[in-house]
């Protein structure tokens, strides 16, 4: 047997690929699109996301601007930068790194972020937008998410989708993501009951809950499409002191059972970055009041 497996790092390279042409295109009209990344403290994890997400807005020839405050910085700080991001010309999209350290308050942060600039999708307003109908920057991963299941299933109406996982940042976009394209949608959490039996509904399944391998093999529709988002470090039980990432879906087994799947890494996490340097350019075309590119947003 054996399902498809979803390349992702495949498809995000066509996405940056198209972010570039219309970064070169906004160039062109006189707009110079920029990035702002705000990272606080120094967990190792986010300085590598940092990290790609630099060259990735790099090489799509977009300004990057990172912003490192220490771990104790006040909220005042943090808040008299993000002031001067939202004011600044140069920058047309702002991430404020999560998690923060837990002296700052992620939801008070967030909502200092204008919401013409908040490419992470966060803000109420964008997810308002987002749950009503209206033209919303849509968080990064659930948008990659979308953008795949685009690609291989094309309409999506009528289908049974099961997200499992219910954070601002992932689960509840994705849910709202895929009531848009009509699909059915459920959306479980740790308190579901019977969490497998409402799984093995789904013909598009996903997972976001990062514990590592919790959805199981028999967890899957067969013919099923499964989403996993969820990224785990966790030491290499080949190669002594060595780290691998893996994701929320049991891989091997779930693979024998579904029709495509998408793999950690490879699969989700490239698209998250695609998709950020998507938004930017989107929030630079609405800030600038020019058109939309097709393909870079919901
Ligand atoms: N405000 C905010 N917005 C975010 O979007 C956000 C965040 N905070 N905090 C942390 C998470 C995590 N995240 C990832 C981005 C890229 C990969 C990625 O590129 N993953 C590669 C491999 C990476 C590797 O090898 O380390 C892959 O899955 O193939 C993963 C995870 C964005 N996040």
């Amino acid at each position: 047997m054996g399902a498809e497996i979803i390349d992702g790092k495949a498809f995000a390279a066509g996405i940056r690929d198209r972010v570039a042409e219309e970064v070169a295109r906004l160039k062109a009209a006189g707009v110079a699109p920029g990035l702002a990344v705000i990272l606080v403290g120094d967990d190792p994890a986010s300085e590598v996301y940092v990290g790609h997400k630099r060259k990735a807005t790099v090489a799509a020839g977009m300004a990057s601007f990172e912003h490192r405050l220490p771990a104790d910085v006040s909220e005042a700080d943090l808040f008299a930068l993000i002031d001067r991001l939202n004011a600044d010309p140069e920058v047309h999209g702002i991430l404020c790194q999560f998690p923060v350290p837990a002296h700052l308050d992620e939801r008070r942060t967030v909502a200092r972020i204008d919401p013409a600039k908040d490419v992470d999708g966060l803000s109420v307003a964008n997810a308002g937008l987002l749950a009503t109908g209206g033209d919303a920057l849509v968080s990064c991963t659930p948008l990659g998410c979308l953008m795949l299941l685009r690609d291989r299933l094309g309409n999506l109406a009528g289908m049974e989708a099961v997200v499992v996982g219910r954070s601002n940042l992932f689960g509840k976009p994705m849910a709202q993501l895929l009531l848009r394209e009509n699909c059915t949608v459920t959306i479980a959490h740790s308190r579901t009951k019977d969490l497998p039996d409402v799984c093995r509904r789904a013909d598009i399944l996903v997972a976001a809950v990062g514990r590592a391998r919790m959805v199981r093999g028999d967890w899957v529709k067969p013919g099923a499409t499964v989403i996993d988002v969820g990224i785990t470090r966790e030491a290499h039980p080949d190669k002594p002191g060595k780290t691998r990432l893996v994701g929320d879906v049991a891989f091997d087994e779930a693979e024998e059972v579904a029709a495509a799947i998408t793999p950690v890494p490879g699969g989700v996490g490239p698209m998250t970055i695609a998709c950020l340097l998507a938004n930017t350019v989107t929030a630079a075309c609405r800030i600038h009041d020019l058109p939309e590119p097709d393909g870079l947003t919901a």
